[in-house]
């Protein structure tokens, strides 16, 4: 159970996010939308505590994550992945080393420091690659994979801090289409396999409806629509996005070819995703 009450983020007269108040009862993938300033990625590096609040609380399971410091802090952020939009990995490191780095902050500083990894680390590292459809590219340098492989290594890299929660900012952002739908088809998987909340900012609403249970609609730092992905009608998005006359999703849209939702294919296997995986691969090798 998380509940949001009240939270607010101000910089200076600025009132970024303001008295956000919502519950999330059960695990859900859950899509934040909103025109670009609403305050969605404040709202997220809030929750992470990347970013401070200026007040308000956040309970999970009863704790106010804002309020916790030092090493709390820390494992709250360790329960907490959060997803890039532009992936913020090591580009110059193999992708394995990357995923591990995902540990860190479960180790000591020297062991930190000296990035000593246990065979379980290394072990748990090329199972999440597996499981991403990436592990053939264990030993390949990040920078030589495409835009979407380096988002499937950050997500396996979340995956290694064992989170109950991930966040994820604009994960597609930077995506061409089919890429787009495998990082998009990656987090329902965690979110469907692993009963996790996946939270994730999107600026592209048939993305929000095809992968989403949940739709949150922010402007101005409030949330302005909250409902079930079914509901986020084009009159709903017209509210959203303040837009006076028609809304042209299409210019949002990322859907390719005959753009199926996945959503409604209802708990995507394991090796659904994996066919989707090694096509994506293929086309981005
Ligand atoms: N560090 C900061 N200092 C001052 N203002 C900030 C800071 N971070 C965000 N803002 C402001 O807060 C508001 C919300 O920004 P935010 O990035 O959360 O919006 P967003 O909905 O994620 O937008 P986008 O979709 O373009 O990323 C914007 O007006 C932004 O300029």
């Amino acid at each position: 159970m998380i509940e949001f009450k009240n939270v607010t983020k101000a910089f200076g007269n600025m009132v970024a996010v303001d008295s956000v108040t919502f519950t999330v009862d059960k695990p859900q993938m859950i899509g934040v939308i909103g025109r670009s300033g609403a305050g969605k990625s404040t709202f997220l590096r809030l929750f992470n505590r990347l970013t401070p609040a200026t007040s308000g609380q956040i309970l999970v399971e009863g704790t106010d994550v804002l309020s916790l410091k030092g090493n709390a802090k820390r494992r709250w952020q360790k329960d907490c992945a959060m997803i890039f939009q532009q992936f913020n990995l090591v580009p110059r490191l193999d992708v394995v080393t990357n995923v591990m780095l995902g540990r860190l902050n479960q180790h000591g500083t020297l062991r930190s420091m000296f990035k000593i990894f246990s065979q379980r680390d290394i072990d748990d590292a090329l199972a999440a690659l597996d499981r991403l459809g990436l592990a053939e590219r264990a030993l390949q340098r990040v920078e030589t994979l495409s835009g979407g492989q380096q988002q499937r290594v950050a997500i396996a890299r979340g995956l290694m801090q064992e989170p109950k929660i991930i966040l994820a900012d604009e994960p597609i952002a930077s995506l061409d289409p089919l890429s787009a739908e495998v990082v998009m088809g990656s987090l329902r998987e965690i979110h469907d396999r692993d009963g996790i909340t996946v939270m994730c900012n999107l600026h592209t609403l048939d993305t929000a409806r095809a992968y989403c249970d949940r739709v949150i609609g922010m402007a101005q730092g409030k949330v302005v629509f909250d409902g079930p992905a079914d509901a986020l009608t084009p009159e709903a998005a017209r509210e959203i996005y303040g837009a006076e006359e028609g809304l042209n999703e299409s210019v949002t849209s990322t859907s390719i070819s005959s753009g199926a939702p996945v959503r409604a294919r209802s708990n995507p296997s394991a090796a659904g995703q994996g066919a989707q995986v090694a096509e994506a691969n293929a086309a981005t090798a």
